[in-house]
């Protein structure tokens, strides 16, 4: 449609929802005789971009923010992730990287509104959908609905949160403009509106009663008629290959008046680990977004900026079966995993341009990459072999397997440690009946790797050796279920594991502090003399590498490339930057934000592998990324 069409149509909507009456104080409010959002008594259409501070590093904030700005967005989505804030159970962490109201200022000097959803559930492809595991100790509890002991953990986090968020309300003299209430509750089996009720009431008692309050549900009557309550206005969500005028309808048969608001427009999709790498074209996108403009509706676009799943942050699916979401959070969003400005973005920016006045100035560059070359790495030693370090509290002795919510450890690996009951000098199934491996198990037995187990796609493994040898089962939480029934996702061993016909007892279980010990120097702290592995088979199994790189004077972005190793977790200079596994893709490379590198200290890399590690201890950084290659090796 010719520019001169769309401008005639964006000003007679616009002229239709335009409020003449002036008000001096501010305000935000939905105008339900104009059908449009009123700010400071003029109309307001937000053109909008979701950006989520938990999964980009403190330091960056500013630059991604202001790409956003120069974009011509008038404003950003952002989720608060209830666990990120509140791990364990009554200690708050908003410091650092979780410094949320220092993100809102930053949006507000930057001079952007938010759009804020703090749950209590986010989805997000966030562990647990943000959740805190520490919920599951709850007896039989019932997530997401009226039940007392979740409403009771929701309320208490509240009284919290709330009070931190209502100095930053727009009407307050901040720049939050609107706020979710839950998130796509119509997904949900309960479809429980007592605790849509009692999360009303939360929002109306702690931010009061001007604020704007919404849901967002996906576009099926189904959905939005769980989803939805009286006093919170219900917006949809939808991408590219939805026909845009059916799914207003919809919205307008549960807001017959109000603004059109699409609260999630996907610019790309999530990746879980084997899937090719997904991709929305940048065609599909802008005719879309053209479409939504013109009717005047409210858009956020759900990427804009998607980051990264740092350390154990990534969440899961669990349709046909538990599919884990890769560390990358690039989302093909408009803004790349390291913030820069792609085509997308810019041919995003010339639809704004029709529709309203974008920022004059240069979009701000890319942030600079550097290729820091190859590392050699040594061999530190086995998981099994380390417990004293690790695992500094000692085993937790039980009869039978405990989980990791019952050990109250609820990220990364625990190990399990027993004796085999007899010699097995062939090879003998080793079983987790009901499937109850959450989510990987990594087998030894005298710190010889023996093979491993996978949720829902390896089942058995054999296992040999003699009556009294040492038998390590590594765990691997890969990420908690974060939308759908299964989000209650309890992780470790969930149920007896038999070895030919011996059910397993007398288990020492080992909850790992990984991250504990290497934000205390190791192993780099220590001066052991490493020697080189002789045999191919002391490369096999969960083990812990270490190496050193000096950064040329350079704290630039870079991307480790662990294309000859299998799957595992990595640090540098003590910071978890979140799993590799390129055996299994589509992402090759990991991102390393440059403000985490040291040009003046020498640069520390830690490596856990756990399946297996090439010959030559190598890693290379590159300057650029490589998210979209699915190999078959495992
Ligand atoms: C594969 C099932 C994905 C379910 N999630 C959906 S539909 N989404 C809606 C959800 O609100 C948002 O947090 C994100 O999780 C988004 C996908 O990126």
């Amino acid at each position: 449609m010719a520019a001169g069409v769309f401008l005639f149509l964006a000003f007679n909507l616009v002229f239709l929802c335009t409020s003449g009456n002036q008000v001096s104080k501010r305000s935000f409010s939905i105008d339900y005789n104009n059908n449009c959002f009123i700010k400071d008594g003029k109309t307001f259409q937000y053109i909008s971009g979701s950006i989520h501070y938990s999964r980009v590093p403190r330091a960056y904030w500013r630059d991604r923010l202001l790409k956003m700005y120069m974009t011509g967005l008038n404003a950003i989505q952002v989720y608060v992730p209830w666990n990120f804030h509140e791990s364990t159970e009554g200690v708050y962490n908003f410091t650092g990287d979780r410094d949320l109201v220092h993100f809102l200022d930053l949006a507000n000097q930057t001079g952007l509104l938010v759009i804020l959803r703090p749950g209590p559930y986010i989805c997000a492809e966030w562990e647990m959908g943000g959740l805190p595991a520490w919920l599951l100790q709850k007896p039989n509890i019932i997530l997401r609905s009226a039940d007392a002991e979740y409403l009771q953990a929701v309320t208490n986090w509240f009284a919290v949160l709330l009070p931190k968020l209502k100095p930053w309300l727009y009407i307050n003299g901040g720049n939050i403009i609107t706020v979710q209430v839950e998130n796509e509750y119509g997904s949900y089996f309960a479809c429980d509106y007592n605790y849509m009720r009692h999360l009303r009431t939360l929002f109306r008692l702690f931010l009061g009663d001007q604020t704007v309050l919404f849901t967002v549900d996906g576009n099926t009557d189904k959905e939005m008629t769980c989803g939805s309550l009286g006093g919170l206005y219900a917006t949809v969500d939808f991408g590219t290959d939805t026909n845009v005028k059916e799914a207003f309808k919809r919205q307008r048969r549960f807001e017959p008046r109000g603004p059109l608001v699409n609260s999630e427009f996907y610019t790309g999709w999530l990746d879980h680990w084997g899937d090719p790498h997904a991709m929305v074209g940048t065609e599909k996108i802008i005719r879309v977004l053209s479409e939504m403009l013109v009717l005047g509706a409210n858009v956020n676009m759900y990427m804009f900026e998607g980051g990264t799943n740092f350390g154990y942050w990534n969440g899961a699916d669990h349709d046909t079966r538990y599919r884990s979401v890769v560390t990358s959070y690039d989302y093909d969003a408009p803004l790349s995993e390291a913030g820069d400005p792609t085509e997308k973005l810019l041919a995003i920016r010339e639809v704004i341009k029709m529709f309203r006045d974008v920022p004059t100035g240069p979009m701000p560059p890319a942030t600079p990459k550097y290729a820091y070359g190859f590392v050699t790495l040594k061999k530190v030693g086995e998981v099994g072999s380390l417990l004293s370090i690790i695992s500094p509290m000692g085993p937790v002795k039980s009869q039978y397997p405990l989980t990791f919510e019952q050990l109250k450890q609820y990220y990364g690996y625990v190990l399990y440690r027993t004796t085999l009951p007899r010699d097995l000098s062939e090879p003998t199934p080793l079983i987790c009946p009901l499937n109850g491996i959450h989510d990987r198990a990594y087998v030894s037995v005298n710190g010889v790797y023996q093979g491993l187990l996978e949720r829902d796609i390896t089942l058995v493994t054999n296992v040999t050796g003699k009556q009294g040898d040492t038998l390590d089962i590594l765990v691997e939480n890969m990420g908690r279920v974060n939308f759908g029934s299964k989000i209650n996702d309890y992780k470790g061993i969930l149920s007896n594991l038999i070895l030919g016909q011996d059910v397993l007892t007398d288990w020492n279980i080992y909850p790992l502090d990984i991250d504990g010990a290497i934000a205390g120097g190791w192993p780099h702290s220590v001066n052991a003399k490493l020697k080189p592995p002789a045999k191919k088979e002391e490369l096999l199994g969960p083990t812990f590498y270490m190496g050193t790189f000096e950064s040329n004077g350079l704290t630039w972005d870079t991307f480790l490339k662990l294309h000859e190793w299998t799957k595992g977790q990595v640090w540098i200079n003590g910071i978890n930057l979140g799993r590799y596994w390129p055996a299994r893709g589509p992402q090759q490379t990991v991102y390393v934000p440059g403000p985490q590198l040291s040009s003046t200290q020498t640069n520390n890399i830690t490596i856990l592998e756990l399946e297996g590690a090439p010959t030559h201890l190598r890693a290379l950084f590159m300057d650029r990324p490589l998210l979209n290659i699915t190999t078959s090796r495992s």
